[in-house]
């Protein structure tokens, strides 16, 4: 079987991948980090009223002269406003964040003011109309769209909602998704090893990285290598998930049945990959009586590094798709950036690489990557030190010190 291109596999993925069909609606202080499934127009002009930018003076511009003392007539505090009129060589001393009085139109900063023992105040120089002085609505305008449907919920965007009165919204409901990992040498932490078992790393960073995302996670645990336990799974799966995924079995191997049994339980939807580390990745769906209700299916390889990079690269869209993300934020999940090689890669032609790297910009002022150890697929290690993928096309082979390479930085769910 050739392998598909990955730029291919997302774009088959993304398309078949529906968004959500529910929404919840939940209050504001529960919302952090879920996607909202509504437009958000702002019901109140921000700032709410005209108000002092500075700590000074509120004058009319149109009844004093520069030379005359201004007699201070009384005082505008925030949440505490001056209601009277202003007449002539006259002023009111003013706060932060106060209303502007009626009458006045412009702040004179209590540093360019002298006060005088009688009480009056003198300006330093003639103050421009509407110095200092905060628009009503010159931030967000009654009626604008503030936030569009698939916006995620966090500390740029919900202060912003709580700034506009907003106490409850409509989210999309969070992905239920359940987890295993396949391997008769697997053992959960905790526990001790005996001769040929090692550690299970994958169902712990895909448990994070899920958290991350805001799944609710159901953990099926360590499967050994028997396909009718790991059928069982997709059954229960079937009932319980929206998804299921995977880790191990899925390459060619006597012990690796994920195949065989996605073809029999449900659909591939692609398998292998032109991606190192990751090429036996496996995406399709479990088979439903309830086509509303579909369980997709993300197989990920048992490398640890491979099972991390395909989820990084693959479950990530599929994922934030599921939860009602964006187009715009899928596709830039995760941007580009053109870096300098600081030492030469090897890279073989066939497969897109997707290499652990570390960038920094060096004393030219330019970006700069070097990759992170050993680049093997068990290299788990190398993570640690990494900052970006060095992402290595397709048909490119070695590439020398000096040459342009694409790199990717880590987001938020790696560090
Ligand atoms: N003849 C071929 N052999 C292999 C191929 C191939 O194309 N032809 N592909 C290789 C590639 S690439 C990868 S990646 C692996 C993926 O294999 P599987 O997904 O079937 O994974 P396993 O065989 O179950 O395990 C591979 C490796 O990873 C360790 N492992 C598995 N699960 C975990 C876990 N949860 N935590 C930590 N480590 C895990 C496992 O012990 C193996 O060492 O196949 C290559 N072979
Ligand atoms: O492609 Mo595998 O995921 O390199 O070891």
């Amino acid at each position: 079987m050739s392998l598909l291109p990955l730029s291919q596999a997302l774009e088959q993925m993304l398309q078949e991948l529906p968004t959500p069909n529910k929404i919840e609606q939940i209050s504001l202080d529960q919302a952090a980090n879920r996607i909202l499934a509504e437009d958000i127009f702002s019901p109140i002009n921000v700032p709410h009223f005209d108000n002092s930018a500075m700590d000074g003076y509120a004058v009319n511009l149109q009844n004093f002269s520069i030379n005359q003392p201004l007699t201070v007539i009384g005082k505008a505090f925030a949440g505490n406003p001056f209601t009277d009129e202003i007449g002539e060589g006259q002023c009111v001393r003013i706060m932060t964040g106060a209303a502007i009085p009626k009458g006045t139109d412009a702040v004179v900063m209590q540093e360019e003011t002298s006060l005088n023992n009688d009480g009056s105040v003198c300006l330093a120089r003639q103050p421009k109309h509407l110095e200092n002085i905060r628009q009503q609505g010159e931030d967000i305008q009654q009626g604008q769209l503030v936030l569009a449907k698939g916006s995620k919920l966090d500390v740029t965007t919900l202060p912003l909602l709580a700034s506009l009165g907003i106490a409850q919204v409509n989210v999309s409901p969070r992905i239920k998704v359940a987890i295993l990992s396949t391997g008769d040498e697997l053992v959960s932490v905790g526990n001790p090893l005996k001769s040929g078992q090692i550690y299970d790393t994958n169902r712990f960073a895909v448990c994070l990285m899920l958290e991350k995302l805001n799944c609710e996670i159901t953990d099926y645990g360590i499967l050994p290598d028997d396909p009718i336990q790991f059928e069982n799974a997709f059954l229960k799966a079937q009932q319980h998930a929206e998804v299921l995924i995977t880790s191990g079995g899925v390459s060619v191997g006597e012990a690796d049945f994920t195949k065989d049994v996605l073809e029999k339980r449900g659909q591939i939807g692609f398998w292998k990959i032109a991606m190192k580390p990751g090429k036996p990745f496996a995406f399709g769906q479990l088979n439903s009586e309830d086509t509303d209700n579909k369980t997709w299916f993300f197989g990920l390889p048992g490398n640890p590094v491979s099972a991390l990079v395909t989820f990084y690269q693959l479950v990530q869209p599929a994922l934030m798709k599921l939860a009602g993300c964006s187009a715009e934020k899928i596709a830039n999940f995760s941007p580009n950036l053109t870096a300098y090689v600081a030492t030469p890669l090897k890279k073989a032609v066939g497969r897109q690489d997707f290499q652990r790297g570390f960038y920094r910009v060096n004393p030219q002022g330019e970006l700069e990557v070097k990759p992170i150890g050993n680049q093997g697929s068990h290299i788990f290690s190398a993570f640690n030190e990494s900052n970006c993928f060095i992402v290595l096309e397709q048909e490119r082979g070695n590439v020398a010190q000096g040459e342009k390479v694409t790199i990717q930085p880590f987001n938020f769910l790696l560090k």
